[in-house]
């Protein structure tokens, strides 16, 4: 059935429909702890102010080393398929992809950058005006952790500080179980914590966790983005200054 809220284009397909706040991967390294959407968005949301809404679309830049799985993981979320086999992205390449959220059209437009080092610059003129930021790193090889610093460090030039979401993700998870998987991620959540971003592992293989977590990206940036209703951007801190909530469900800024 067509949805009334989603004029142009096909509707959303079922899963991109978000009703209630997706959940962190752990409360360790993320970025809020709600469980339900912020009561001035829900309100908003309730009223249907769609008439005169705010930025519906955000931008999401990927970005980490050659190799890690960033091509895989936007292809697995956007496309469900997986390819073994490595095809080096050159340059930046997008998608866009819609969701219903709280029931409001909104889409992210997800740019998959190079990691190689001879695409570098073509690729960082694409940082600019970024909502997120996702630094990904493969589980399997710990040096590729270690340059998340630099990723975010040269995507954040581009972007007024404070004003993107940051998230750290592991990669490859199907190749890491068990205590070995376990301190990897200790070590990013550690990371995670010092760049103020939230954390996940996921697999592009399996498709473990992909959805859930561009769910989260997406519900996040919604929220922030001031999709819900005019005045409702204003209200909603910006993400260097993120709604914490303490484990009481209590919310401050
Ligand atoms: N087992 C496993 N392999 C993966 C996963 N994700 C990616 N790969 C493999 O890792 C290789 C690199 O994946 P890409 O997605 O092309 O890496 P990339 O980060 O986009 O690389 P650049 O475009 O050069 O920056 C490919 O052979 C993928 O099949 C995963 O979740 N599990
Ligand atoms: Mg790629």
């Amino acid at each position: 059935m067509r949805s009334s809220l989603t004029p142009l284009g096909p509707p959303v397909s079922r899963d991109r429909v978000i009703a209630t706040f997706p959940k962190w991967y752990t409360p360790e390294a993320c970025l809020q702890l709600r469980e339900h959407f912020h009561r001035q968005v829900s309100a908003a949301c309730q009223r249907r102010n769609t008439g005169t809404v705010g930025l519906r679309l955000s931008k999401v830049v990927v970005v980490g080393d050659l190799y890690v799985g960033k091509t895989s993981l936007i292809h697995r979320f956007c496309k469900n398929v997986f390819d073994r086999d490595y095809k080096a992205t050159i340059g930046v390449d997008f998608e866009i992809e819609r969701f219903e959220i709280a029931g409001i059209p909104y889409s992210l437009q997800i740019w998959d950058t190079a990691g190689q080092e001879k695409f570098k610059c073509i690729a960082s003129a694409y940082y600019r005006g970024a909502q997120v930021i996702i630094t990904a790193f493969d589980l399997t090889d710990v040096q590729t952790l270690e340059h998340t610093r630099q990723w975010l460090e040269d995507a954040l030039r581009e972007n007024e500080a404070g004003s993107c979401f940051i998230f750290l993700v592991g990669t490859k998870k199907d190749l890491l179980s068990g205590a070995a998987c376990e301190q990897v991620e200790a070590e990013a959540v550690h990371l995670a914590k010092e760049m103020q971003a939230e954390y996940w592992s996921v697999s592009a293989k399996t498709g473990e966790n992909v959805k859930a977590f561009f769910s989260r990206v997406a519900a996040l940036a919604f929220e922030q983005s001031g999709a819900a209703g005019p005045g409702e951007a204003e209200q909603c801190p910006a993400p260097g200054r993120r709604w914490r909530t303490n484990p009481s469900g209590r919310e401050s800024t």
